[in-house]
């Protein structure tokens, strides 16, 4: 059935340009695996190669500033034309500014490149859901551009660091970094099709969370050597959260594309999303996959096949389609220090399990999956930055590829704990080459160098480190303010600059 975005004439609002910032540190996960006595061939095939570690100068701000500029620069933007800066983080220091500490540190280097500032009459919001903030941001930018921008632009930027304490089962999928993005009414890489995206939310409790009050408590200061941003998680609650969440938002979006299950996996180009580590994705596909195949008029003969080798009722697994279920509701009723929910859907992870070493499977990531997936497995988690970082790299990559992308049916699949999740239907332009040649993502990512044991240690722990790789080219935190008198207060505000 055709949709609204099937008629070419019709463009909505998309993204224009992209950029990438990533800090130089770079910690290899064969590295770390040595050093911390874990299977390098479990944490390649599950998480991917490895992550970046910010230094001491920089933040979430400093980052998402540094890839603001790249974009401008890049994609030759004019800053008198961009009339929103959407921030989309969870990395924030500050509970008051943020996005306009970002203009704050763009408009000045900009004026020293003697360009003229970003407009005055620039919206500066920042948005936060955990890792699903930039796409909120990025909602909210596509709709500026399409009611009230009146011929400008915006930019979303979404910056993160993804900390975790050393020893945690979390600390291979770190990583830092910010992705920019440019959203115009006539886009220039792909439109984005908010009439048929998909959206679902439910409080999941202490899921992944970061609650203010942990710095607090006396427990949790002294388990640490400094004041840091590791999360409350609990693993295998948050991909179980993961999978249920955005197997809901993916169902609202079929449902208003008015296809079936293996109708939309046929029909797209490319499937991206958001992605912790490398083998979530894919867990999230095979997850999507094995209901389609459950949701397909029976007897399907893949399905039954599939069902008989894992073990399964083919019944069960049909009924766990129609499951909703009440993570967090079933976690309270066991009343306080209960264990975390168990899956709500067993039957289909294993099938799950099963289908994802099938031949077809296989097919499904080759053709859909695979395009910039090397690439993020550099890069570690970037929770808001991770699944446009993934659509930066599948884009630069379908350039190198020579891959015939125009007028394909992408879709942006976005998570983020606590829980929400955003199932967007995209669409490659025509003349997505010229753009997709700015985003220097190859580029970003040769800027590195591997730390050692006693580097990264040193600098997980918030010591003074000596570095091989003065800061280039980029926004750093100069000093931090200290004052706190009657008359004027900076105590705790960082000040920044551009190292040159
Ligand atoms: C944080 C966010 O950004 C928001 C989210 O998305 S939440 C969802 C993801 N959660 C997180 O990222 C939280 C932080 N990270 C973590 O908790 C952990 O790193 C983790 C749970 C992701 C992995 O921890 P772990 O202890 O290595 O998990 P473990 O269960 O041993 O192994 C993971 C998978 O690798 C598989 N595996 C093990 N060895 C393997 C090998 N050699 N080759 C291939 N696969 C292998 C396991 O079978 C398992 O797969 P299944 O779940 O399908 O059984």
């Amino acid at each position: 059935m055709n949709t609204p975005n099937d008629t070419a004439a019709r463009r909505n609002p998309g993204v224009s340009g992209m950029s990438l910032y990533v800090p130089r540190p770079r910690v290899s996960l064969r590295d770390w695996c040595e050093w911390t006595g874990n299977s390098w061939d479990k944490v390649q095939a599950v998480v991917g190669r490895s992550f970046r570690q910010p230094a001491p100068y920089e933040d979430a701000y400093t980052m998402a500033a540094t890839a603001v500029l790249r974009l401008i620069q890049q994609y030759n933007i004019d800053p008198r034309n961009v009339g929103q800066l959407a921030l989309g983080t969870e990395s924030s220091k500050d509970n008051s500014a943020g996005a306009v500490i970002v203009r704050g540190m763009v408009d000045r280097e900009l004026e020293r490149l003697g360009l003229p500032r970003l407009s005055r009459q620039m919206e500066v919001p920042e948005f936060k859901h955990a890792c699903l903030g930039g796409v909120y941001a990025l909602k909210s930018a596509l709709r500026y551009v399409a009611f009230d921008a009146n011929g400008r632009q915006a930019i979303v930027v979404c910056s993160d660091i993804a900390a975790y304490e050393r020893g945690s089962s979390g600390e291979q999928t770190q990583g830092a970094g910010a992705v920019a993005m440019l959203v115009e009414a006539q886009p220039k890489l792909f439109e984005v099709d908010l009439a048929h995206a998909g959206s679902a939310s439910d409080f999941r409790g202490p899921d992944f969370r970061k609650p203010l009050l942990r710095y607090f408590h006396q427990e949790y200061g002294q388990r640490h050597r400094r004041l840091h941003d590791f999360p409350i998680f609990s693993g295998k609650y948050s991909t179980f959260a993961y999978l249920d969440e955005v197997g809901q938002a993916t169902d609202a979006m079929i449902q208003r594309l008015g296809v079936s299950d293996l109708a939309f996996l046929d029909g797209a180009g490319g499937l991206f999303f958001h992605r912790p580590y490398h083998m979530m994705p894919l867990q999230a596909l095979a997850f999507i996959y094995a209901r389609a195949l459950a949701r397909a008029p029976q007897p399907n003969a893949d399905f039954q096949a599939l069902c008989e080798q894992a073990g399964v009722s083919p019944e069960g697994v049909i009924a766990e389609c129609r499951n909703t279920p009440d993570l967090f509701g079933e976690f309270l009723s066991q009343g306080a220090h209960a264990e975390a929910p168990q899956d709500a859907h067993p039957l289909t992870t294993k099938l799950s399990g099963v289908a994802r070493k099938s031949p077809a499977f296989q097919q499904l990531l080759a053709t859909r999956v695979n395009l910039g997936t090397d690439w993020a497995m550099e890069l570690g988690n970037l929770y808001t930055a991770a699944l446009p970082a993934w659509i930066a790299a599948g884009f630069e990559q379908a350039l190198e590829n020579n891959v015939e992308w125009t007028d394909a049916k992408l879709y942006a699949i976005g998570y983020g704990s606590g829980d929400a999740s955003e199932a967007i239907p995209l669409r490659v332009v025509p003349g997505w080459r010229e753009a997709a040649a700015k985003i220097g993502f190859r580029t970003a990512l040769a800027e590195s160098t591997d730390l050692t044991r006693e580097q990264y240690e040193a600098m997980h722990d918030g010591q003074d480190v000596a570095l091989d790789c003065p800061p280039v080219n980029q926004f750093v935190i100069a000093r931090t303010g200290d004052t706190y008198e009657a008359a004027f207060q900076d105590l705790g505000v960082d000040y920044y600059e551009f190292a040159q």
